[in-house]
Order: structure tokens, then sequence, then C-alpha cells
């Protein structure tokens, strides 16, 4: 017997199908994602906390989960959305069905229904908040009461929710074949990671080019973090609006009085912005997905990004030591921006992707080279 399931829009729409993971409810924006694999990186990524994620991808399980592939210690999406969900799963790799990963990490999720009409509401109207019940007691009403009263991400600062408590040393590499996490020689640069909901691959892309990483809580302040002396600093991803982060926004400012070199990724991007006197605005549906085209500018390239974002920095109001460097070529907006007078950049897009194409991989190379500099 399936478990009765129901998904309400803030828009006044239900959509019924099936519960496959936990029997509840859960509130959050709605939001569509646009990658065909990857969901277990998508579901662990910290920076879904409080939004209800729908996979535009029909069929989404088939490769079961793996532990090796977490990106962080929990599921952070606050509920999932998908089309099917396949009988069988099969990878040489899987340990777990994704039902039962759901369902063990009390994950509440809804399959079976019309993703595609979803995802033209969310499209036209914009991320929608939502409500999913799953269980033998659903009410419509509720849902629909549910779904308009949560407060929605604008001003909500998530940032200090799912930061880590304490700091910690991070020294693993990426994921081999045959050799499962690689332990790279990290003894080249010390780079403090502000986690403000950090994904585990940009860790391990940092430590394969030679960082030993001290990842600090998000309000550490930035006297410790420079008394630790370290060669770079990195701003992380992250959940939640940009703008209501002011320990972050005056931490990262005081670090930039120094000549230490800064790199930010989406959150950590917006947060650059924000400490250079730019602003950021919430965008209409945001950018979810592992195809985005995105042009540097100087270059005159395409890189295929992995993205995650519903607010970006607005371009009209970067100050004149904040240079763009980087614009999505699906709706022209800023994606990555330069101090012109700091070895300080940062890219709205996630250049470690997990899922997604390794193209924006030089980018940490450039943090890595602006180190150089400086020590050498
Ligand atoms: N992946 C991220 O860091 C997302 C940043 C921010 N929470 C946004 O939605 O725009």
């Amino acid at each position: 017997m399936s478990t009765p399931a129901i998904l309400a829009l803030e828009d006044g729409s239900i959509f019924k199908g099936i519960g496959i993971g936990a029997v509840g409810e859960t509130v959050g924006e709605v939001v569509f994602n646009t990658a065909m694999t990857g969901y277990q990186e998508i579901l662990t990524d910290p920076s879904y906390a409080r939004q209800i994620v729908t996979l535009t991808y029909p069929h989404i399980g088939n490769t079961g989960v793996t532990a090796e592939d977490e990106e962080s210690d929990n599921v952070w999406a606050a509920g999932l959305v998908i089309r099917d969900l396949p009988l069988l799963e099969s990878n040489f790799r899987s340990e777990q069905s994704l039902a039962d990963y759901l369902k063990s990490r009390n994950v509440v999720a809804i399959a079976d229904i019309d993703t595609r009409r979803l995802t033209r509401i969310l499209r036209e109207k914009g991320a929608q908040n939502g409500c999913i019940i799953t269980g033998d007691a659903i009410d419509e009403a509720h849902a629909l009461t549910q779904a308009k009263a949560f407060a929605g991400l604008k001003g909500m600062d998530l940032a200090k929710e799912v930061t880590v408590k304490e700091a910690y040393e991070w020294t693993e590499g990426s994921w081999a074949l045959g050799e499962g996490h690689t332990q790279p020689d990290t003894s080249r640069f010390h780079v403090v990671a502000y986690d403000y909901g950090v994904k585990r691959n940009i860790l391990r892309m940092l430590a394969d080019r030679g960082c030993r990483l001290t990842v600090v809580p998000a309000q550490t302040p930035a006297s410790d973090v420079l008394a630790m002396n370290p060669d770079g600093v990195f701003l992380s991803n992250g959940p939640g609006d940009p703008e209501p982060c002011d320990y972050a926004i005056n931490a990262i400012q005081e670090i930039l009085t120094t000549d230490i070199p800064v790199f930010g990724i989406c959150l950590g991007h917006q947060l650059l912005g924000l400490a250079s006197g730019a602003k950021s605005v919430k965008m209409k549906f945001g950018h979810h997905g592992a195809n985005h085209p995105v042009e540097t500018i100087a270059e005159n390239t395409v890189m295929i990004t992995s993205q995650n974002h519903g607010f970006a920095l607005d371009e009209s109001t970067l100050p004149d030591n904040l240079e763009m460097t980087h614009r999505s070529l699906f709706d022209k907006s800023l994606q990555g921006i330069q101090r012109t007078d700091k070895a300080a950049f940062s890219f709205q897009g996630h250049p470690e992707a997990s899922p997604g194409p390794h193209d924006c991989a030089p980018l940490f190379d450039q943090f890595i080279e602006n180190m150089n500099k400086r020590k050498s």
C-alpha cells in the first residue's frame, strides 16, 4: 500500500501523489533543480535549508545512496519532490535505496506528481512557499494554511543555524576510484574557511591543491581568524538571505583591511559583495541546476556550471573597487566579482560542482595563485 501525500503551494495549487520518505509534514520555499544526477549531494547541501527541492529529471533514485557522497552530515533540504522513484536502484557503490535513506533521515518527500506543471508554476510566478504532508491524515486546508504561513527566505539568516559549533581541521582530498577519499599533501597553505553551510567537496578541492583547512563557525570574529595567521580566507556557500548576516559582513570587512587573499563561493560571494558595499536582491526563482552557461567576461569564454542560489548581487550597485568578472548567460545576472584593490574574488555558482561539470575548477587555482604570490 502506498502512502498518500500532497504538496500545497501558497498560490493555492494542490498536487496529489505518494509519500516516499518519512510520514509527516514539512514547509519551505519550493524550488526546482534541473540537474540529472547528484540527488544525494543536493539533499545534503546545507544551502538548501528551508527549501523543498523539486527535481525536474523524471527518474530519481536509480543509483541509490552512498555514505561517501554526502556533502555534509545531514539532509538539509526541507523536503523532496520527484516525478518517479524507480522500483530498483543499481550501482556498485549503492548502500541503500533513496526511499530507505529518506525514511532513516526523517525527510518528507512526495513522488508521482506532475513536476512539469509544478515547475511551470514556479517559473511563471516565482519560487513559492509550500507544504508537503504525507500519511493517512492529510488535511488539504491545513497544508494550504501552513504553506501560506511560512515566512519566506527573504530576511532569514540561516548561516548561523547550519554552521558548525566548534572549529575543526580538514585535510581529506577528492574521491578516486579504487582509493576512496585521498590524503593529499596539505602542507603548502593554511586556509581558514568560514562555514556558513559549507559543502565538503569545496574543502576537498582546496586540500587537493595543498591546503590544510581550519573550518570555523560562521560567527567567529575576524580577530580570531587573523590570529591564526592564515595564508588565505575562504567564505563558504550557505542557506538563506545574505543581507541579515551582519556578523559575517563585519568580519569580512575587517579581513579585507589586510592583504590576505579571500575567495568566496555562493553565499560567501554574496557576503564579499555586501562587505564591499554592493547590494543583494532576491531572484524570481533563482538558479538551481548543473548546466548553466556562465560567461568569463575578460576571456570571452563560457563555462558550464553548477548553480544553487535564490539571491544575487545587483550589478547596478557595485562600487568602483568591485569588478564584475562573470555573467549568467541564462538571465544575464551577475555571477562573479573581483576586488580591484585586493586579492579578493568570488563566484556565485558552485565551482566544486558535486554534482555538476568541472569547468570552473580553475577558480580554485586562482585562489592558490593569489596565496602563492603573497607568500613568495
Ligand atoms: N548555495 C548558496 O550558497 C546559496 C546562497 C544563498 N542562500 C542564495 O540562495 O542565494
